[in-house]
């Protein structure tokens, strides 16, 4: 998958006060270019899982990783400072662990999306890993409870169907709703579908936080 195949900036997204803060926070601090260094770490793992290279190329590639890495590593911080993962308004939250989503339709409980498996989330046979597809949907229903009233929550069960394969760098459709809420229990449904074909769905419970599971995003590391 190039990084022009990749799910492009998607609607607005209405985020909870607990999620509007961790991203305000990433957006003041990061870097220029982050958000583009991102593109670049993620079109990677697809490269990288879909290369059969020889010594010579193994030997470069190595070594401009463990250049990369020897860069990176001296600005390491803390869970609180990192960016990864943090961008919640972007189709990739910032991250490459999980498939971009962007985001078509959103509500405070349903929203649909578009988004795409590379070669990085292959399991066999051009077929996406049925732990990536778990993993959709957690990002997924995690982006779900992320908006609106909702308070902060985290994903107490996820049950996933997989009803025919996934394919690859082919553009897949998401849905998903929040089906009922019973005091901090929200109940979940989602579907994951290529073209009319219906290759997974899913259910989950999350469970919204008390006050004390809460970490805010307002303590600010000192400058420097
Ligand atoms: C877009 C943003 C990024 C993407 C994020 C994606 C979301 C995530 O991946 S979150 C990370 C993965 N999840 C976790 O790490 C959660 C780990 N577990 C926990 O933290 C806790 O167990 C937690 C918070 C879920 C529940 O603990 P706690 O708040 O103490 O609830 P607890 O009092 O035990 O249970 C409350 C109710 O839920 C029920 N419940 C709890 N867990 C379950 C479960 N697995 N299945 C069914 N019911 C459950 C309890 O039975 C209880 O019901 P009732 O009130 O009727 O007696």
């Amino acid at each position: 998958m190039t990084e022009s195949d990749r799910p492009q900036p998607h609607v607005a997204v209405p985020l909870n006060g607990y999620w509007t803060e961790w991203s305000a926070r990433a957006a003041r601090n990061a870097a220029p270019g982050w958000a583009a260094l991102v593109g670049e770490m993620a079109g990677l793992q697809d490269t990288f899982a879909a290369a059969a290279p020889p010594p010579e190329a193994v030997a470069e590639a190595r070594s401009l990783v463990e250049q990369t890495r020897a860069v990176l590593a001296r600005h390491e911080v803390g869970d609180d400072d990192q960016w990864f993962g943090r961008f919640l308004p972007a189709p990739d939250r910032g991250q490459t662990f999980s498939p971009p989503i962007r985001l078509t339709g959103i509500t405070e409980h349903a929203l649909a999306g578009k988004t795409m498996f590379g070669r990085f989330h292959s399991g066999n046979n051009s077929a996406a890993h049925g732990g990536g597809i778990a993993l959709l949907f957690d990002d997924l229903f995690g982006r779900l409870v992320s908006v609106g009233d909702i308070p902060p929550a985290r994903t107490a069960s996820l049950s996933v169907n997989y009803r025919s394969v996934t394919p690859l760098d082919e553009p897949l459709a998401v849905e998903a709703s929040v089906a009922e809420v019973d005091g901090r229990k929200l109940y979940l449904t989602g579907t994951l579908r290529h073209g009319d074909r219906l290759c997974a769905d899913a259910t989950a419970l999350f469970l919204t936080l008390r006050p004390e599971q809460i970490r805010p995003a307002e303590a600010e590391a000192p400058p420097g």
